[in-house]
């Protein structure tokens, strides 16, 4: 798989997500937000941080870099597109994802450990895992994911919930911490397993993840 992990002013977790990557034998280029010819890669990947500054909202200004025409098009031509925390926010303010990413519900920023669950076990980002309980990092001032009933009850619906918070640390709606598109291409997570990748450093919840994303693509 050849990855690209785009950086915006303001991205902070580009550099986890490269060494993640690179950890499980991706071949993986960082690219700017204002590249346009980023055709060839199998995944393109937003990574968390705080783009422009989170002014106005997060994501609100990184929708508009050049470099969300390509997203958008290899979204469209079936590539893997994965959005973390920012990049989730970036995802769903660019319309690649329904819903929006809101101020935590007690305001403040939440970093913690958290239990989270695989609710859809069959995706081409959450195949490789043996079970459906797993603990991730969050840290995130603006995680509280919102869409009105008939949305959430449509991505229930469509198995497009992915993951879920175990406890609503957020008060997102229905719990909800990571939804794909329709086509199962696009995914956008609030939690963090480019950070969750050494045992060592306490967890490793995330390994699953990578494993899934380089197991073949049409088996999910
Ligand atoms: N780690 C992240 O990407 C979180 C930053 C994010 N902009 C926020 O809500 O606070």
């Amino acid at each position: 798989m050849k990855a690209a992990v785009v950086q915006f002013p303001g991205s902070n977790c580009d550099v986890d997500l490269v060494k993640a990557l690179k950890q499980f034998d991706v071949a993986v280029d960082v690219v700017s937000h204002q590249q346009t010819d980023v055709f060839d890669y199998d995944a393109l990947f937003l990574p968390g941080g705080f783009s422009f500054g989170d002014y106005l909202r997060s994501g609100a200004i990184a929708r508009f870099s050049p470099i969300m025409t390509t997203v958008k098009q290899a979204a469209a031509a079936g590539k893997t597109v994965v959005g973390i925390c920012n990049g989730f926010q970036i995802l769903t303010e660019a319309d690649l994802l329904p819903g929006q990413l809101m101020q935590n519900e007690t305001p403040g920023f939440i970093c913690d450990q958290v239990g989270i669950e695989i609710e859809n076990p069959a995706t081409r980002f959450t195949k490789a895992y043996d079970r459906t309980e797993i603990t991730l990092p969050v840290a995130h001032g603006e995680g509280r994911y919102y869409a009105d009933e008939a949305t959430v009850a449509q991505l229930n619906t469509q198995h497009q919930v992915v993951l879920r918070y175990q406890t609503n640390v957020n008060g997102s709606s229905d719990h909800i911490a990571g939804i794909m598109n329709e086509a199962g291409n696009v995914f956008g997570l609030m939690p963090h397993p480019e950070r969750a990748v050494e045992s060592l450093l306490g967890n490793a919840d995330g390994q699953g993840f990578f494993r899934s994303l380089l197991a073949p693509v049409d088996v999910h």
